[in-house]
This record gives structure tokens, sequence and C-alpha cells, in this order.
């Protein structure tokens, strides 16, 4: 019988091996098969714990992709007032879903920060205009570097823009990145064609007087119901898509308070069955599937055995 315990798998093992361009058409065919709605991906919307003493959130992400065969849970804690270390830790459990056994335990973190950003990547593949020429970034943490790199991997911009509410932070991510550092969102977004908004903000950053009409913006931040990222005005003048029309109406903040229609899953425009708006101003609102995490995981643990 196969040894029954799990492989430790560190951040530096997944970032070893996951790479941009097998990630972002992993994702994109995982956030289509999630929207077929044909039992393809077995998923509940995630168990949300407050852990109200300490100003935190523990998070629990199961999924099956049944025609993968590839099953996963990640459990990840939020904690957005950490300062000695991450406001997110996560581990991901991958089983062998012939008989059960766990077969590894990964470092969640550094797959949550590729996958999430390869998920903004495919949703710009096919939401944003042809050609973007800017990209502006609000936030400089985790989430801002992974979008940094997933976002170039897919487009060669003229200029990659970055605010952040911390002046030495956005100082910091433009010497590391190249991008220009901006000192007002208004700045960082008026020549954007392409916006992403990956901050801890529980209210808006990003106003609509602020952006060129028909620009594309992946909304990353604001995961709680009474948490926002995005101005009311500029969620209801947008076509607003999600990754799954079940979860955003319990979990979006942005979506919740403006009391805006949701046109689609991303999913379904990657499946030919809803349109891509990309005449006017779209919102990709991510929220995170654990699907992402467990098709992500699968391909580290491939990449590794493999080699
Ligand atoms: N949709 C998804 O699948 C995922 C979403 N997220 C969300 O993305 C966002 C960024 O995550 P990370 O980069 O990992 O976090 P991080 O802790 O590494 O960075 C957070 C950034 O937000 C900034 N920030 C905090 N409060 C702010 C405020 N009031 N106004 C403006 N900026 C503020 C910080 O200065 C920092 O630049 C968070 O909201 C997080 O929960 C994270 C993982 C997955
Ligand atoms: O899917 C995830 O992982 C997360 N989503 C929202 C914010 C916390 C992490």
């Amino acid at each position: 019988m196969a040894s029954l315990l799990p492989q430790m798998v560190s951040a530096s093992d997944v970032l070893r091996v996951l790479k941009y361009a097998d990630l972002i058409p992993v994702i994109e065919k995982t956030l289509g098969d999630f929207s077929r709605g044909d039992g393809t991906v077995v998923q509940p919307v995630r168990t949300v714990i407050p852990v109200d003493q300490h100003q935190g959130y523990f998070l629990v992400k199961p999924g099956y992709h049944v025609a993968g065969d590839t099953m996963a849970c990640k459990l990840l804690t939020l904690y957005p007032n950490n300062t000695d270390r991450p406001s997110h830790q996560a581990s991901i459990v991958l089983f062998d879903s012939s008989n059960g056994s766990p077969l590894a335990v990964m470092d969640g973190a550094s797959i949550t920060d590729m996958r999430t950003a390869a998920a903004s990547a495919a949703a710009t593949k096919h939401l944003a205009k042809d050609s973007p020429h800017v990209h502006a970034i609000l936030g400089t943490g985790h989430q801002a570097y992974s979008h940094f790199h997933a976002l170039n991997h897919l487009y060669k911009f003229d200029q990659v823009c970055v605010w952040g509410r911390t002046p030495a932070n956005v100082q910091k991510f433009a010497a590391e990145t190249g991008a220009t550092p901006c000192s007002t969102v208004e700045e960082a977004v008026k020549d954007a064609d392409v916006i992403t908004t990956v901050t801890m903000s529980r209210t808006p950053v990003l106003k609509k007087d602020w952006i060129k009409p028909g620009v594309h913006i992946n909304a990353v931040g604001a995961c709680r119901p009474d948490w926002q990222e995005l101005d009311p005005e500029l969620v209801l003048s947008s076509v607003v898509y999600v990754d799954s029309k079940e979860a955003a109406p319990k979990e979006s903040g942005d979506i919740i308070l403006s009391k805006a229609e949701v046109y689609a899953e991303v999913g379904e425009v990657i499946l030919g069955k809803k349109e891509a708006c990309k005449d006017k101003t779209t919102i990709f609102k991510s929220l995170g599937l654990a699907i992402e995490d467990v098709v992500s995981a699968k391909l580290v643990y491939d990449k590794l055995t493999s080699s």
C-alpha cells in the first residue's frame, strides 16, 4: 500500500513550478467548467467563520472537479490587521479522489496569489478591449504583485501605474517592477484601459468620474457583504460579471450595497453563452472559487511528481 503520509509542498516549491503560461489557460478553462452547470464542478459557497475576538476570518473552501477527478480543500485565514505576517495565510490539502488519501499539503498563500491573478487575466482577455495600453493597479500587497505579473504575461503594456495608501509601499512596488508610482487614485487610473483593485479597503476607492468609459476593471478585494472597493455609481453604470452568480449576492458588498444586477459569470462568456460587452465599462467582480485552488494544486502536484 502506498504511504498515507501526504507530501509537504512549500511556497518556494509552488513558485518554482507554477508558471502563468500553464496556469492562465487552466484557470480560464476551469471558469468555463464552473459555469457549465452540469455537475462538472462540485463546489459549495465557502464557509466563512468570523473570529471576532481577533478581527479575523476563517474560510473553508472544498471543491471537486469531476471531469478532472481532482479534489482538494483550502483552509484560509484572513486577518486584515496582521503586521508581523501576511494578512492571508492558507494550506491546500489535495486528495486522491479514487481512495480518499491525502496526497499533499501545500502552501495555499502562494497558490492563492497566483490563481487569483490568473482568473483576472482570463477575465481581462475576454472582457477588455483588444491591445490595452495602460494597466492601473490600486494596492501594493501580494495580489498587486501577482496581478502585475499575470497581466504582463498576457499583454505588453506601454505603462503600468500603481497607487497605494502607503507612499513608501508605492515607491517600493515601482522600484521592484518598473511601474509608474502615483500619488492619487485619479492620477493612476485616468489613462488606464485595465484597472485592477487589490486593496483591503472596506469603503470605495475607485470612482466613476475618474475612469475612461469602456475600461475593464478587475475588482478583487472587498470579499465581505459590507465591504466595498467601488463607488456604487461606477458599479451601476458598468456591465457586471462575476466568478459565481451564487456567491456574489451573498458575499460581495460592491454588488449587495449598490443593488447592481449581475449580467453573467465570466465562465459563461468563456463558454460563448453570454456576450462580452467590450464597448462598455466592464467589471469582473472576483470572489475566488475553490475550484481554482483545486486545479492549481493539481497542476503543482503534477509538475512536482513528474520532475
Ligand atoms: N478574489 C479573490 O479570489 C481574492 C481576493 N483577495 C483580496 O484582495 C485584496 C488584496 O489581498 P492581498 O494583496 O493578499 O492583501 P495584502 O494584505 O497583501 O495587501 C493589502 C493592500 O491593501 C492596502 N489597504 C489596506 N487597507 C486599505 C484601505 N483602507 N484603503 C486602501 N488600501 C488599503 C494595503 O496597504 C495593501 O497595499 C484583499 O481584499 C483580499 O481579501 C485575496 C485573495 C483572493
Ligand atoms: O478565494 C480566496 O482564497 C479568497 N477570497 C476572498 C478573500 C480571501 C481569500
